[in-house]
């Protein structure tokens, strides 16, 4: 059985990416303040818009000292901010969600949640998407690493130069295999497991732009910065 090691070249650039995703981690008083007294469904909303809105700045700072990132044609890293905000946004939500929090903690923030003018056949495959990643019990080198593969995906909308994407994207993929055959050697089959989580991932973009629309609806204010990277109003 061959010996799987991280080489040198592997480590500097993990250590990167981990930096830059514990750089930017969510401001914990944004978060508090799901947890505080009781809201209306009006507030819940207008929480979570904040809270969505600080992540999407999040995103950006850790987007930015991905290694090579900067150095993308311009219009292609706008491109792929864009094309992964969505999904960035729920892997992070999930990893929030599934972290330790205390116990009564995660049953309030999925009640605020669930009553935040959310419509119903958009909650479920959200809390779904939380449960399936909280059940792999990333390490926050995976955590960091998937973000990182997610942001980088090449066939995104408008990227031009796509093999560009992709040799920053393949280099995290093969360091995310062997992380994960290091961290999870009785579970084969876990890095599998891992990029399963990117395709439920996709899904939840079509429900998200579902969602959107419905919110249009009954005028549901959003702030500028999420109608820049949404691509709404
Ligand atoms: C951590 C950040 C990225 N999470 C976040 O913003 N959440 C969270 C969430 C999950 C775990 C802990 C804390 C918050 C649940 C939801 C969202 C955002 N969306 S949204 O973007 O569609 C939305 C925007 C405005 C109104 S609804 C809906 C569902």
């Amino acid at each position: 059985k061959e010996k799987v090691a991280i080489t040198k070249e592997q480590d500097a650039l993990l250590k990167l990416i981990v930096e830059a995703y514990n750089k930017h981690q969510i401001p914990q008083d944004v978060t508090k303040k799901l947890l505080q007294e009781q809201y209306s469904t009006e507030e819940n909303f207008l929480l979570l818009t904040e809270i969505a809105t600080s992540q999407v700045q999040v995103l950006v700072e850790f987007t930015k000292n991905i290694p090579g990132f900067l150095s993308l044609d311009h219009e292609d890293q706008i491109a792929l901010l864009k094309g992964s905000a969505v999904e960035a946004m729920f892997l992070r939500s999930a990893q929030v969600f599934s972290r330790k929090m205390p116990k009564g903690h995660t049953v309030v923030l999925e009640e605020r949640i669930r009553k935040s003018g959310i419509s119903e056949e958009f909650i479920t495959p959200l809390f779904n998407f939380y449960k399936s990643v909280g059940e792999l019990h990333m390490v926050l080198e995976e955590q960091a690493l998937l973000t990182a593969i997610t942001i980088l995906t090449p066939d995104r909308p408008y990227v031009k130069d796509q093999q560009a994407v992709e040799r920053l994207q393949e280099p995290m993929v093969e360091l995310l295999k062997k992380l994960c055959v290091l961290q999870h050697p009785q579970e084969p089959q876990y890095f599998a497991r891992l990029l399963g989580r990117l395709t439920e991932l996709r899904t939840l973009n079509h429900y998200h732009a579902e969602m959107l629309t419905s919110w249009r609806v009954n005028d549901h204010k959003f702030t500028p910065l999420l109608c820049e990277i949404w691509d709404v109003q």
